[in-house]
Parts: structure tokens; C-alpha cells; sequence
């Protein structure tokens, strides 16, 4: 008898939700949210109700049952900052996904939404590698200004998911690589990853290259003056930097495929600024060899962006004297979630305590 896994995945305008029989994938489905219908909420924790009421309809649909269910797995999101692993959710984890703290994010729900299934089962529920955890070397943490450290904020579920393919393919034991990994999508994480550990990360939403939706690090002292103009309320500017940056700011569109329609038609301004953006993310990428002392097995490229060849291209020839680069285009974060219920709930691996780590600084 194995195991039947629900995992849940919620972003900022759906959520995923995808059924598995130990690794076979029993069926998956993405249910759109209309903003709307999201509106009426004025915290994300508050849309717990209603996305269960989606997931229920769902299972209904498909002729499944909770009872069913050996687990349910979330994706995790912004706690207190922790290491990487899988959590069972308990009631501080719950009120800390509740909470939201200092900001909130759509994933917080994932665990939220799982407790929500599993609890009344009497079954185990679990979120996996959410985007606070934070395994980062002392050094990397001091940005210049005592008040405001380096947090890190890291796609951490698709970056280890994606060494373990690497180092499955490199015929590896993943906790022994030192790879820099970036992860391409609407935002961009790149770390340096070193025996099984996140040691640096530019953090997807604060610095780094800018990316479809994202301003990456901007000139801070322009920044201090914008946000003085009385143009921008905190919110607009908050917006403004996370959501309607980087591509989104120049060209009007997140989306990388339009962009290269411009470029494919003689347009010389998009295809500056996705040069710019390549250009930014091989410039963080060298910066992560440095934690690695320059010994890198390989550079690797994840995320919605790298399945653009002409990017990748445009990365590759700036990076490939660093490491060999490797192109894991996409990222499949529902099976991530089902491996990482799938290793607790096999013995293989220990379940993380969230108490243990809770209340920390991530220094350790
Ligand atoms: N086949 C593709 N070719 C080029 N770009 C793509 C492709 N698929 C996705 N992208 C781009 O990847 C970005 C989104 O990445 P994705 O990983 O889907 O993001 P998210 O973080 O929203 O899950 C968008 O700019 C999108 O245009
Ligand atoms: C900030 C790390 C997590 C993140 O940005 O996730 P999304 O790109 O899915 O919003």
C-alpha cells in the first residue's frame, strides 16, 4: 500500500492542485482566481475559505474523496526564517503562515490549506522548502547598513528540487555539489548552493538582476527620493518594485515570449533590455562563485526563462568560464511538494521542527 499525496500550491492569481500515488501523478489541475473575486480579501490568509471551496469543488469533480488522503503538502511561504527540509504543520507554523510577517505571500496559504484538509483526517500535513528559508553564511547577511540585513527570500522548493535532478544527472550525491543555481521565472532567485545549503541569495524581490516582473536592486538613494515625491503611495512603490518592474517597466509585458516577438521583428529597444537582463543575471551569477571559492560543478538554469534558448544563450556565453552550464527549463514545484511528503512519510527522511527554528535571525 503506498501513499496518496495531495499538494497545493497557491499563487497570487490561482492555485495548483495536483493529486499523486506516491511519484505517479494521479492528475493536476491549475484553478484560476479572477482578481475580482480575490479583492473582497483583505489579508491572503482570509482567502483560505474560498480557495478550499475551489479544491473541494475540484475532488468532487474528479470523483475523489479527502479520505483518500495519506497527506496533504503545501508550499510554504514567508515564516520566520528557517532551513530547508519538510515541515509538518503544527500551531505555531499555522500561526505564522496566518500572520504573514513582515509581508505576505500567496504560498503562506499552501500550508494553511493543507492543515485545513489534513487536520479533521487525523492525517500528516506538511509544507516544503518555503520561500523563507534561509541558510545563509554570516557574511552574506550584512548589506551595509545594520538595520536592514540581507533576508533571504529564495524560489527554495524549484533551486533544491533541481540540484537533486542535476546531481542526478552528474551521478552525484546532491548534499556534496557546489552549484550556483538560478531560477528564472516572473522573479529571479540565483544562490549559490554548497553541500545541500543555500549560503547566498540575491533575494527574488529586493536585489539582484531585474527580472519579468521585478526591479531586482535599484539605486537606493533614488529610491529614498521617489518614495518622498508624494507621487507614490508605499503600496504603488511596493508595486511598482515587485509585480510591475523589469520587463513589466520597460516593455509593458512580463512575458519573455512577447518580448522575443518584438526582438524576432526588428524591435532594437526590447531586445537592449533583454540583453540587460541577461547581462544582470550572469553578473549575479558570478558574484555567486565567490561563496564557492570559484569551485563550481556547474552553473544551472531553472524557471519559466530558461526555456527561451536565445536567453539562455545570451546567459551562457557570459558565464560558461565559470562551470558547465545546465538547463533544467520550468520547474515542476507539485512533485517537488510530493517528493518532499513522499521522504518523511518513507522514513527517509526526518520531519523539520518548526519550533526548533522559529524566532530566529536565520544565523546559526
Ligand atoms: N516557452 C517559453 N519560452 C520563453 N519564455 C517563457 C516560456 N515559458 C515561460 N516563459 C517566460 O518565463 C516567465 C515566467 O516564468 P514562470 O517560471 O512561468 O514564472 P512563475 O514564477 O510565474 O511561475 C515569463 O516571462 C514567461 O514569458
Ligand atoms: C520571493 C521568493 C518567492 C517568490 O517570489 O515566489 P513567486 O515568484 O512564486 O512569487
Amino acid at each position: 500500500m503506498g501513499f496518496v499525496i495531495l499538494a497545493i500550491n497557491p499563487g497570487s492569481t490561482s492555485t495548483k492542485v495536483a493529486l499523486f500515488q506516491d511519484e505517479e501523478e494521479l492528475g493536476r489541475k491549475e484553478l484560476p482566481h479572477r482578481a475580482e473575486d480575490l479583492a473582497g480579501f483583505p489579508r491572503v490568509a482570509d482567502q483560505k475559505a474560498y480557495r478550499l471551496g475551489a479544491i473541494e469543488a475540484l475532488m468532487e469533480a474528479r470523483g475523489r474523496r479527502f479520505e483518500e488522503l495519506s497527506a496533504v503538502v503545501g508550499r510554504g511561504g514567508i515564516v520566520d526564517p528557517i532551513p530547508g527540509g519538510t515541515y509538518r504543520v503544527g500551531p505555531l507554523l499555522l500561526e505564522h503562515l496566518h500572520r504573514g510577517k513582515p509581508w505576505e505571500h500567496a504560498s503562506n496559504l499552501g500550508g494553511i490549506l493543507a492543515e485545513a484538509i489534513a487536520s479533521p483526517l487525523g492525517i500528516p500535513s506538511f509544507i516544503v522548502d518555503p520561500v523563507a528559508v534561509d541558510e545563509l553564511e554570516d557574511l552574506a547577511r550584512i548589506t551595509g547598513l545594520p538595520e536592514l540585513p540581507l533576508r533571504s527570500l529564495v524560489h527554495a522548493l524549484n533551486v533544491k528540487a533541481t540540484v537533486r535532478l542535476a546531481a542526478r544527472d552528474l551521478n552525484r550525491d546532491w548534499q556534496e555539489l557546489s552549484v550556483v543555481v538560478a531560477h528564472l521565472g516572473s522573479g529571479f532567485s540565483i544562490c549559490a548552493h554548497r553541500e545541500g545549503r543555500i549560503v547566498d541569495v540575491n533575494n527574488a524581490n529586493e536585489r539582484g538582476p531585474f527580472s519579468p516582473e521585478r526591479a531586482g536592486g535599484v539605486p537606493a538613494l533614488e529610491l529614498v527620493r521617489l518614495a518622498y515625491s508624494g507621487r507614490w503611495t508605499q503600496q504603488d512603490l511596493r508595486r511598482r518594485l515587485v509585480g510591475r518592474g523589469g520587463l513589466s517597466a520597460y516593455l509593458g509585458t512580463t512575458d519573455l515570449r512577447e518580448a522575443a516577438a518584438r526582438i524576432a521583428a526588428g524591435d532594437e529597444g526590447a531586445d537592449r533590455v533583454v540583453e540587460a537582463m541577461a547581462f544582470q543575471v550572469a553578473q549575479e551569477i558570478a558574484a555567486m562563485a565567490v561563496p564557492l571559492r570559484g569551485k563550481v560543478d556547474a552553473v544551472i538554469l531553472t524557471g519559466g526563462v530558461a526555456h527561451s534558448s536565445d536567453f539562455v544563450a545570451r546567459v551562457q556565453r557570459r558565464v560558461e568560464w565559470i562551470a558547465p552550464v545546465l538547463r533544467y527549463p520550468g520547474e515542476d514545484e507539485m512533485k517537488a511538494l510530493c517528493q518532499g511528503a513522499l521522504r518523511v512519510l518513507r522514513g527517509e527522511e526526518e520531519p523539520r521542527d518548526y519550533e526548533r527554528f522559529a524566532g530566529g535571525t536565520g544565523e546559526r
